[in-house]
Formats: structure tokens, C-alpha cells, sequence
């Protein structure tokens, strides 16, 4: 063997063995933290039949590494050429962007007996979310300043199982404070919420079109949403003073109490501030947001026109608005009483419209439990209940079964979960699965039956929920957030490794 053929030789085994190695280093290299996830690998594959793309649903392999899509590879059979990769095969189960909450409330600091960061997000990833955007009220103190915001931002710190980004509050204390608004942007905060009626805390106060306006104008400069519950308290005809406990019971003594115009007054204010949001003769307008839309009647009507003339206007509605109606709500089961209320069937199906037409822009969950004492259970007093639903880990199962009743396809419902919110709370890295992006991705069957509250392990703090008992369909296998296995079938990892999400 002459010496030029036995470098030859020298050179092949040396490769041979790094392309051995080269996962493993490559692994390594990467920063594997073991208990960040379930599965011993940063460079993966995962394949299914069924892989919503941008492009559609088709089967398809996709490349993981170092918490990122790296490659995705349309084929029908599991990939064999994977340069010594894992591959997962999840055969005919859905490989969809993880969903994206932007209405979120975990309560944390402050009120941790109601959620919390650990619990809220362990049920997020098994519910298929990957990002949540946490609300700036129930948490004490509530995200209103800069010191307020790094409190909750500590808070979060080493207790996330999925990645949460935080909206900071719009208060009249301080609204027209210009230097106040800037810090709590600068700090991280990725756009502003604020009530337009009493918000049920304390210290969370409810603003009018001034300060709204006013928010705009720095809002506009950094290119940031105003998120607003869309309420405005009106007379109501025959108010009485005192109403007993037995129509304080009833379902519909609450539905009156905040009609349908409470929400159109809101979004008529509110589409009249949008006009004139060219601030400083910047080009950039501010962006509104209307939170959990019940109405479907004017106050749709509202948002659409306002959208075709043009305004920056986005809206969404909630699972329990889809799921339910006023109707079946019985007496004193105060699990179902929101704000705004879940209204007739009527008005649920043309929810349902104006979803599939494109005129309502994403789900959340709006997710707002507090402690089981608060819901009144046994009085079922209406009035007097905390208003807010627990439903954070059902929203896939819930939106895909009746979405699907319907004619909802998944690439509108993954629409509505993953990339408009994506992009409602700037994570551009995020809700769709194209190469670059960060690997957020939920694997379920939709196919398959559920029960909720039946072998059916529920993370919330606490198990209360209107959807106890729901035979559902869609049961979600694995949630990988950036590439960590953070929940596989009634696991999750050992550590929590979510990164609090900070605006830039
Ligand atoms: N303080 C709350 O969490 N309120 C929430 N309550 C509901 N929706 O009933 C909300 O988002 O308005
Ligand atoms: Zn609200
Ligand atoms: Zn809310």
C-alpha cells in the first residue's frame, strides 16, 4: 500500500467516525439539558402522514437541531437518511405549530392560590400550547409599571414549562404618564391591556378614550398592540336595587345585566380612536386588539366594516363562546358566568360564521380561573361569583370538535391558534412550521375520543371547568417547545426550561 492510499484510508475512517460521533457532539454542542426535555436528543426527526405546512397537510419529515426547524422533507415513507439523527415516526397523527395563547391570566405573583406559572403552563403543554401571553391583572401587584413587570418576569424565572410573554397594563394611573408607559415597553412588556369597565380588581381601573389615545401614541412608535376588553357599562332598562337570591340564581337575571350593547358602545369608541392613530406624522399606526368577542350581532357588524375601511383592528373570540349557549346554562352553575357573557345560540352560530369567513382573527383561551371559594358554587349566585373560565389545557379539543361540526379544516384552526396570535404578540420565530423557525410543535390525534375529567389528567391548579365531563375528540401525544420534548402522553420533563419571552 503506497502512502498517498494509506492517508486515503486515515481520512475515510477519520470521517467515518466523526459522522458517528457528530450527533453526539453535535448534542452536546447544542447545549442538551437533560431535564429540559424527554427525549436525549437536540439533533432529531420527527415524520407523520400528516404535517400542516404553510403549503397544506402532507406527509413529511422534519429536522430539529439545536432547538430550531432546520429542514423539512416532503415524502411518504420515514426518512432512513437522517445523518445518524433519532427519528420519531408518529405514523398518521397531526404535526402542527404549537398553539399560542395571547389571553392568559396565571395570577402569579400574588394570587398563586387561583394558578400559577408551574401549573398554568404544565397544563398549557398538555393541552399542545408552546406561548403563552400572561394578562397584566389578577397577579398582585398587577403589570402596571416597570418594577411591577421585573417582579413577574422574576417570578416566572425556572418555573415555565412553555414559553410565556407577558402584557404589561394600561391604568388610568398611568395612561397620560408617557415616561412611565416607556419604561414598562422597555422592560419588556409586549403590548398593553386595558378595561374599558370595572375589571373586578382593585387596582386594575378601568380607562376611557383619552387614555387610550393617549397609549396609542407611544404604542404606534413601538410598533406595539393595545389589547382591550371591549365593555362599556350602559343603563339597563328596568334596574332594579335589590334582586333576591333565587334570580340572582338564574342564569339569565346575568345575562341581562350585560346586554350585547355593552360590548357594541366599547367597539364603537374604540373604532373611532383607530382612525386617527398616524401619530407624529409617522407612517406606523397603532394597533387595536378586542378581546373575547361574545357579540356577533352589531358589534361584529362594527369590527368588520371598520376592518374593510381600513382601521388596524384585530379580534378574537373564545372556546367557551363556541362551545356553549345561554340556553343550556343552568341555574346556579356558576363555572360558565364571564365577562362578556356566553350568549344564545343565535349569536354562537354566527360566531361560528364569522370564523370560518375570516372575520374573526384567533382563539384564546382567556383562561381566568381564581379559587374555587370565589365561584359561589353552592349559593350559585350569579351576581356575586368571580367571572372567569378555567379551559386553558381543552382549547384544541374543544375548537377542533365543534369546529369540525362546523366545517372548520385544521389549517384554518391552526390559523387561528398559532400564526395570526404568533404574530399579534411579534414572535415571528413562532406559529408556523417553516425552516428557521423555533421547533414549537404539538402532535395529537384528532381522531381520537376523549373524555374530560375521565382518565383524563387535568393540570389546571384546580379541576373546575364548565367542560367536566365533555366527550371530546383530539388528545394530544407530545408538545415540543424549541426542540425540548416538554410533554409526551401524562408526562412532562423534569425541569422547567420556558423562557420568559421579553420584547426587544
Ligand atoms: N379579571 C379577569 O380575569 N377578568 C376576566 N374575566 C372574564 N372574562 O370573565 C377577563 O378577561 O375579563
Ligand atoms: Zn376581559
Ligand atoms: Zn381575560
Amino acid at each position: 500500500m503506497n502512502s498517498s492510499l494509506l492517508l486515503g484510508v486515515a481520512i475515510a475512517i477519520a470521517i467515518g467516525c466523526a459522522s458517528i460521533l457528530l450527533p453526539y457532539f453535535s448534542d452536546r454542542n447544542q447545549g442538551l439539558n437533560e431535564g429540559c426535555s424527554l427525549l436525549p436528543h437536540r439533533h432529531f426527526w420527527l415524520y407523520s402522514k400528516r404535517v400542516l405546512t404553510p403549503g397544506g397537510i402532507m406527509p413529511a419529515a422534519v429536522e430539529i437541531n439545536g432547538g430550531h426547524i432546520v429542514s423539512i422533507v416532503h415524502q411518504n415513507k420515514t426518512p432512513k437518511q437522517t445523518k445518524g439523527a433519532h427519528v420519531i415516526d408518529y405514523g398518521n397523527a397531526v404535526i402542527m405549530p404549537g398553539l399560542v395563547d395571547v389571553h392568559v391570566h396565571l395570577n402569579e405573583p400574588g394570587r398563586v392560590e387561583w394558578e400559577g406559572f408551574v401549573t398554568g403552563t404544565k397544563a398549557a403543554a398538555a393541552g399542545g400550547f408552546t406561548t403563552l401571553i400572561d394578562m397584566p391583572l389578577n397577579s398582585a401587584p398587577t403589570t402596571t409599571s416597570k418594577e411591577a413587570f421585573d417582579m413577574k418576569v422574576d417570578a416566572a424565572k425556572g418555573r415555565l414549562f412553555v414559553d410565556v410573554g407577558f402584557w404589561g397594563g394600561l391604568v388610568p394611573e398611568n395612561a397620560l404618564n408617557n415616561t412611565a408607559i416607556d419604561e414598562l415597553l422597555q422592560a419588556g412588556a409586549l403590548g398593553l391591556k386595558s378595561f374599558m369597565c370595572p375589571s373586578g380588581i382593585n387596582d386594575f381601573g378601568q380607562t376611557n378614550a383619552s387614555h387610550i389615545k393617549e397609549a396609542l401614541r407611544i404604542l404606534a412608535k413601538y410598533q406595539r398592540p393595545l389589547l382591550v376588553h371591549a365593555e362599556i357599562p350602559q343603563p339597563l332598562e328596568d334596574e332594579k336595587t335589590e334582586i333576591d337570591i333565587s334570580e340572582r340564581r338564574m342564569y339569565s337575571t346575568y345575562l341581562r345585566t350585560r346586554p350585547p350593547s355593552w360590548e357594541e358602545e366599547a367597539i364603537k369608541i374604540l373604532i373611532a380612536v383607530s382612525k386617527d392613530t398616524h401619530f407624529d406624522g409617522s407612517k406606523d399606526r397603532a394597533h387595536i386588539h378586542i378581546v373575547h368577542l361574545s357579540d356577533s350581532s352589531v358589534s361584529l357588524d362594527l369590527i368588520k366594516e371598520a376592518k374593510e375601511s381600513g382601521a388596524r383592528i384585530s379580534v378574537e373570540t373564545c372556546p367557551h363562546y363556541l362551545a356553549f349557549s345561554a340556553e343550556e346554562i343552568s341555574d346556579g352553575d356558576t363555572r360558565f358566568k364571564c365577562a362578556p357573557p356566553i350568549r344564545d345560540v343565535l349569536n354562537r352560530e354566527r360566531l361560528w360564521k364569522a370564523l370560518k369567513d375570516g372575520h374573526i382573527d384567533m382563539l384564546s383561551s382567556d383562561h381566568s380561573p381564581s379559587s374555587p371559594e370565589l365561584k359561589l358554587l353552592e349559593a350559585g349566585d350569579f351576581l356575586r361569583a368571580w367571572g372567569g373560565i378555567s379551559s386553558l389545557q381543552f382549547g384544541l379539543p374543544v375548537t377542533w370538535s365543534y369546529g369540525q361540526q362546523h366545517g372548520l379544516q385544521l389549517d384554518q384552526l391552526s390559523e387561528l391558534w398559532s400564526q395570526r396570535p404568533a404574530k399579534l404578540a411579534g414572535q415571528h420565530k413562532k406559529g408556523t412550521i417553516v425552516t428557521g423557525n423555533d421547533a414549537d410543535i404539538v402532535v395529537w390525534d384528532p381522531e381520537n375520543e376523549i373524555q374530560i375529567g375521565e382518565n383524563y389528567t387535568i393540570y389546571h391548579k384546580h379541576p373546575i371547568t364548565p367542560y367536566a365531563g365533555k366527550h371530546l375528540f383530539g388528545s394530544v401525544i407530545t408538545t415540543f417547545v424549541r426542540g425540548n420534548m416538554v410533554y409526551e402522553n401524562g408526562s412532562h420533563a423534569s425541569t422547567a426550561c420556558g423562557v420568559p419571552i421579553l420584547a426587544v
